[in-house]
């Protein structure tokens, strides 16, 4: 189970995107197009706020992850591969300096 990555969910968000609406959620939210998948994305966006708010850990951690599979679809959706956005992600950290101060030794 720890071996599970947002890489493996993307395959599987993908591969499910395929099949016919009636059987899959995923394949319904992409059949239904990238506003009303954006939407649903942004709903989750505001459970997660909510769950953090109320500080409840359980909510937190489910509504994380309705969120990131609804990004899923939606990168998916636009053809934006994920990995793209782990490159820019990567990119910041050398931007930030971050790196570097991390690997700095403590005086
Ligand atoms: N990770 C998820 C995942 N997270 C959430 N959801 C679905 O997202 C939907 C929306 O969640 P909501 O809490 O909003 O429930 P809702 O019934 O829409 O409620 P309302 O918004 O209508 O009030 C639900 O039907 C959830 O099942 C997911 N559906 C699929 N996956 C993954 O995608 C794979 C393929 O799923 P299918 O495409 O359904 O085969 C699965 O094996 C999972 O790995």
């Amino acid at each position: 189970m720890s071996e599970f990555s947002l890489i493996d969910l993307e395959r599987i968000v993908a591969e499910r995107a395929k099949v016919s609406p009636e059987e899959s959620w995923t394949a319904k939210l992409v059949a239904a197009g990238q506003e009303k998948a954006a939407k649903k994305l942004g709903e989750e966006a505001v459970e997660t706020v909510i769950a953090a708010i109320k500080q409840d850990r359980n909510n937190l951690t489910a509504e994380s992850a309705d969120l990131l599979y609804h990004l899923l679809v939606v990168l998916n959706i636009a053809a934006v591969p994920l990995q793209d956005v782990l490159d820019e992600l990567q990119r910041r950290t050398g931007q930030s300096g971050l790196q570097e101060k991390a690997s700095r030794p403590t005086s």
